[in-house]
Parts: C-alpha cells; sequence; structure tokens
C-alpha cells in the first residue's frame, strides 16, 4: 500500500471518528430549547467554509484524486504525524462534547438552563472545540499529500473561526455578564496561554 493511501486511510477514519463523537449532541441538541440565537448569513458562511474545507474538498480528493496537478510527494513522517494530530484533534473535539453537554449548538445559540462551562479543556482556553478545528486542520494538511485539499481545512477553519469568535463571544457576556468578562480575564482564546 502506498504512503498517499495510507494517509488518506488515516484522514477517511478520523472524519468518521468525528462523526460518531458528534452525533449524539447532535440529537440531544434536538430536546433542548433554545431561548436565543444569533444565526445569520455570516454565520451559515462559517459554516459552510469549515464544511467545504475539512470534510467536502479532502472527501472529493480521497474519492478521485482531483486536483491531481496539486499533489505532492507523500511523505510517511508526515502521515504519522499527521496521525497522532488529528487523534489529538478528536481528543479533544470528545473532551469539549462532553464539557458541554446540554449546553452544546452547532450554531450560536443559548439554550433553557445554559451553563457557563469553565472545567476540563475549557479551563485552559475559551473555545477548545476550534482548537480541536485547527488541530483537525493540521493534521489533514499532514496527512493529505496535495495543496488544495491538505490545505483546505485550515482555510475552512480561518473562516469559520474569524466570521464567528467575536459575535460567539459578544453573545456570552451578553448572556453571563461579568462571569464571562471574568473567563475572558483568566484564559486566551484557542490557544492556550498564547491566544
Ligand atoms: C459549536 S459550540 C463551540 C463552543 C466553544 N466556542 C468552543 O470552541 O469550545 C457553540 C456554542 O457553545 C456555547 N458555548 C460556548 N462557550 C461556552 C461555555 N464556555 N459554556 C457553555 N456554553 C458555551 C454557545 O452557546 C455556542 O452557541
Amino acid at each position: 500500500m502506498s504512503v498517499s493511501s495510507i494517509g488518506e486511510i488515516a484522514w477517511v477514519l478520523g472524519i468518521v471518528a468525528w462523526y460518531f463523537i458528534r452525533r449524539p449532541y447532535e440529537r440531544r441538541a434536538k430536546r433542548v430549547r433554545v431561548v436565543s440565537h444569533r444565526r445569520s448569513t455570516s454565520e451559515k458562511l462559517g459554516l459552510a467554509a469549515a464544511l467545504l474545507g475539512l470534510a467536502i474538498i479532502p472527501a472529493f480528493y480521497v474519492a478521485t484524486g482531483i486536483p491531481e496537478g496539486a499533489d505532492h510527494p507523500a511523505r510517511l513522517w508526515a502521515v504519522v504525524l499527521g496521525a497522532v494530530i488529528f487523534c489529538l484533534a478528536m481528543w479533544v473535539f470528545r473532551r469539549t462534547h462532553k464539557e458541554l453537554g446540554r449546553n452544546w449548538s452547532i450554531t450560536l445559540e443559548i439554550r433553557d438552563k445554559h451553563e457557563l462551562i469553565r472545567r476540563g479543556p475549557y479551563a485552559l482556553v475559551r473555545h477548545p472545540m476550534y482548537t480541536s478545528f485547527l488541530l483537525m486542520g493540521v493534521g489533514q494538511a499532514f496527512l493529505l499529500p496535495n495543496w488544495v485539499a491538505g490545505l483546505a481545512g485550515l482555510a475552512g477553519f480561518a473562516v469559520l473561526f474569524l466570521l464567528r469568535v467575536d459575535k460567539e463571544e459578544r453573545m456570552m457576556m451578553e448572556m453571563f455578564g461579568s462571569e464571562y468578562r471574568d473567563y475572558m480575564a483568566d484564559t486566551k482564546r484557542i490557544i492556550p496561554y498564547i491566544y
């Protein structure tokens, strides 16, 4: 089996893990009432960019090999590193879902009896789920030996993050007031102690 096939299989397994981690929370979210939301065109754009970059473009590449002209040589060290980073991403992704629990939403929403979570990964950074998306994007870049499909994840993450994070923090400040302001003073956004 070629090194590029190993990288592609590792990416597919990572995405399957992503789906099974998220599915129960999506189901549960349907049963918890939304009390306010910030759904907007830019929010839809961000979600679409993340879906395109982290799932659709790489899946299309794995299935078809297109765009062939953007291929670069696959290296075993890169695939191993990519697999380790993707596993770390899934571990963080799972932890964030477990901690958010009934407070989780795919978009910007406040749920009935919404609680501000500050434990687990949320003690280190305010947006650890976005940290896991960033790690997924980096893992994807190492796993797929193609400039377009490999880097699409980081581009998709960047669009979602930039379009959303200020609005999300504003929404949380409106909901939790000084409690969220204190939380902001104590934590970074996505990279512990740095940003
Ligand atoms: C897709 S989740 C992402 C959560 C967070 N930004 C992260 O990256 O881990 C988005 C929803 O989580 C909720 N949320 C964000 N931070 C939260 C926190 N610290 N505690 C509880 N809910 C939070 C908000 O209601 C938001 O609509």
